[in-house]
């Protein structure tokens, strides 16, 4: 029977949902009998089934349902039979204390997790054989073609990139930002796909430029001696200190073929003590978050920012999203102020350097926020993408589309997935995925919300009680074995996450675990991981969750296929509006649809091995008689259920029940904060509560969704400042323009008629 029904429809708002409890399908006599086991049954579930006010989707909605038993009141063999909706029915049995058919709480009900699904009507094609593989988009260019020397920077930094970082020839943002970014004085608006070098792109000029102040272009010494004291030259800002600290290690990397230019970050997390004892040593380049600049702007006298030429804004879009808006302007403002210095305290002239103050502003997606951002920022900036180069002048933009699209050699595929049945096919992905040893070295799995990421580390995790961890070191709780993913062929895989609700020296080591890992890994993350992280061996990401925008889509799965290498990204939808949002994505890049049957075979072909837990020394196999990967779904999904039960009668593995709820209610909360736009694929009003919470290894929807969450989720335009520590400070004295360091009025119209320019090109994507 179709699925009759029942989506609720309601309001987020405070109140809890209204529960209204009916059970139906089955016989009468099971029907009164599941009523008053779900009466008696105080402690399984949070609200009783008949515990008034909360309504919960199941009703209405055919339920088959079923009797458990506490694991001591029966015996261990005793079999317990399922019924596939096709008349046939399964047994699974039991295989000690945690096998598929180890029993539950009492009044425990389950819904079967193949009957009653909404079917996709998205048409599974099998994928054509022999597809000739697509050209690489965001590779370097060709070596006998191109080299960096070519473009204008020196033998010794060309001959540094080729021999100790292995970089031959430039990508083509790189080929085409390189020579302006020596050569002239201009702001710079940088925009290429995902993995496609922009880093690189601004960091070689600016290293150029400050080797120029004391070696000539054939490598003759000016006489110029400079070192750290000499004057602060560059600013690069980056929204997160993860990503501070990702370009800080590309610096420092280049910089050792220049090793008198000294770099430093200033992106909070440690003492502002000591963050201001690196800067009273002298820098010449600083990476820093907005908010932690603007506060030593504000409060560190030693911060001179007179000799400053370039001003880096690297994921611009992302910047604004998270809110720092005020403190660019304040930033931009205070730089431009300040004189600009011709010489430095020593009396060394600047000449090599740009003789105005150079902002670049970089992205690889393009909205409206970047308009805002290219307005308070840029003058008069060249647009530079991976394609060309163009000046600010009467050339009208032609359309970019490469604005929103992919890297082209990354597959990208999506699995319409009915809701209960989402986590065990994200198990098989992962599991087909690591099937064999070597076939997929590094996977990201995109999760909403930092609850949600915190219940699926922890339940696809072996036992905290079998920590692999070592207990004192830092990330003790976000690394681990993945328990459920690992099969005798691939034994040994490391389960990693990451949000922004750890603390920071906790999120720095668990990053460095997974790029440094030599197993293979899979981290679960929010969108803290989407933007700018670059660890090169990622070659699949799973976006479970959809993105809340198509441009985090575009930079979530921007984590694989990076600088031309290959890589996948599958998508999770539902069947229903969901399965709209392709249409969407199709207009920038092609995905290939999965049937999650099919992603059950593959994942499931062979027996599922449970990891040890508190009752088994060793690891057992989950037995169903049936051995059909569906039957192995179905004692899977029926074994997490059972765990989420014990863990709340013996309070043992991490209480995962509670977990469990607490990822449902915030995951529930973040589907709303979709994009407006694309609301209409991801309407609240659709999702099947009931459903949904079974992909939580829940059995019924949780009450209280109205309530506020211990960490509400954060979305995108409501970010909270990290890093940043900052009081608005006196922004609105600027925002009039009446301060000598506004933005200049002029400048900014002129920009924001070139980024409307640009702009016009990104409408055609529905993106705003
Ligand atoms: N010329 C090059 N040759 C080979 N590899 C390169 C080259 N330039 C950059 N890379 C590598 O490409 C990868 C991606 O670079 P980078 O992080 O700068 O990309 P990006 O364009 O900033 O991506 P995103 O938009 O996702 O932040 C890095 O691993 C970098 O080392």
């Amino acid at each position: 029977m179709a699925d009759g029904g029942l989506l609720l429809n309601f309001d987020l708002g405070d109140a809890p949902l209204k529960r209204q409890v009916k059970f139906t399908g089955g016989r009468w006599r099971d029907r009164v009998h599941a009523q008053r086991s779900a009466r008696k049954n105080q402690d399984g579930f949070e609200n009783g089934p008949t515990s008034s006010a909360n309504s919960t989707p199941l009703s209405n909605h055919r339920q088959d349902f079923r009797h458990t038993h506490d694991q001591n009141e029966r015996p261990t063999k005793r079999q317990k039979t399922f019924d596939y909706g096709n008349g046939q029915s399964d047994k699974i049995s039991n295989t000690g204390a945690r096998t598929a058919s180890a029993s539950t709480k009492p009044g425990g009900i389950t819904s079967r997790l193949f009957t009653s699904n909404p079917t996709p009507r998205t048409v599974f094609e099998e994928p054509a054989e022999d597809v000739e593989p697509a050209k690489p988009s965001n590779a370097p260019l060709s070596e006998e073609a191109e080299n960096f020397h070519a473009l204008g920077l020196s033998p010794r930094i060309a001959q540094h990139l080729s021999s100790k970082l292995e970089m031959k020839a430039p990508t083509s943002i790189q080929k085409n930002s390189i020579p302006p970014l020596i050569k002239d004085d201009s702001d710079a608006f940088l925009q290429a796909e995902t993995g496609s070098g922009k880093t690189l792109a601004y960091l070689l000029p600016i290293v150029q430029r400050i080797m120029n102040l004391s070696h000539r272009e054939d490598g003759s010494a000016t006489g110029t001696r400079i070192h750290r004291d000499s004057g602060l030259f560059a600013i690069v800002l980056a929204p997160t200190r993860e990503l501070c600290k990702q370009i800080a290690t590309v610096l420092e990397k280049v910089l050792r073929c220049a090793p008198w230019i000294v770099s430093t970050t200033v992106i909070g997390g440690e003492s502002k003590k000591s963050e201001k004892a690196r800067l009273r040593k002298g820098v010449n380049i600083l990476i820093a978050t907005p908010g932690r600049l603007a506060d030593h702007l504000d409060n560190t006298k030693v911060l001179d920012v007179g000799t400053v030429r370039w001003l880096i804004l690297d994921e611009g879009d992302r910047l604004m999203e998270m809110g720092f808006e005020e403190e660019l302007k304040s930033i931009v403002g205070k730089i431009r102020k300040e004189e600009l210095k011709k010489s430095n305290k020593e009396g060394v002239t600047l000449a090599a350097l740009p003789q105005r103050r150079v902002t670049v502003l970089c992205s690889a997606t393009m909205k409206m926020n970047v308009q805002r951002l290219g307005e308070i920022s840029l003058q008069d900036a060249i647009h530079v993408t991976a394609s060309k180069s163009e000046s600010d002048g009467d050339a009208a933009v032609e359309a970019n589309d490469a604005a929103f699209s992919a890297p082209s050699q990354l597959k990208q595929s999506y699995v319409v997935v009915p809701a209960k049945l989402r986590l065990v096919t994200l198990i098989a992905l992962l599991k087909s995925a690591f099937a064999r040893k070597g076939s997929v070295m590094k996977a990201i799995v995109f999760i909403s919300c930092a609850d949600s990421v915190d219940f699926h580390f922890d339940l696809l995790r072996s036992s905290p009680s079998h920590p692999s961890s070592d207990e004192s070191s830092l990330t003790r709780d976000t690394v681990s074995d993945a328990a459920y993913i690992t099969s005798p062929a691939n034994p040994d895989i490391t389960l990693l996450k990451l949000h922004g609700s750890l603390q920071q020296p906790v999120r720095t080591a668990t990053l460095t675990s997974f790029r440094t890992s030599k197993n293979p890994c899979v981290l679960i993350t929010t969108d803290i991981a989407s933007r700018g992280l670059d660890v090169p061996a990622v070659d699949l990401v799973i976006e479970y969750d959809p993105a809340f925008s198509v441009e985090d889509h575009v930079h979530r799965i921007g984590r694989t296929a990076r600088a031309g290498r290959p890589g996948k990204a599958t998508l999770f939808l539902q069947p229903g509006c969901e399965e709209g949002y392709v249409e969407l994505l199709k207009s920038s890049s092609a995905l290939v649809p999965q049937s999650y049957e099919s992603t059950l075979q593959k994942g499931f072909v062979t027996p599922i091995t449970l990891p040890k837990s508190d009752q088994t020394s060793e690891p057992q196999t989950l037995v169903s008689d049936r051995q059909t990967p569906n039957s192995r779904a179905e004692a899977l999904q029926l074994h997490l259920e059972q765990r989420l039960l014990a863990s709340a009668k013996d309070g043992g593995n991490s209480k995962l029940l509670d977990a469990a709820r607490q990822a449902f209610r915030s995951h529930i909360r973040a589907y709303a904060t979709h994009v407006r736009d694309e609301r209409v694929y991801f309407d609240i009003t659709q999702l099947h509560l009931g459903h949904t919470a079974k992909s939580f290894g829940l059995r019924e929807a949780p009450g209280g969704i109205g309530g506020g969450p211990s960490r509400r989720t954060i979305k995108p335009g409501q970010q909270k400042k990290t890093g940043s520590g900052q009081k608005k400070g006196d922004d609105s004295d600027r925002e009039d323009g009446a301060g000598a360091g506004a933005v200049d009025e002029d400048a900014a119209r002129r920009m924001r008629m070139k980024m409307k320019q640009v702009m016009s090109a990104a409408g055609e994507f529905n993106i705003g």
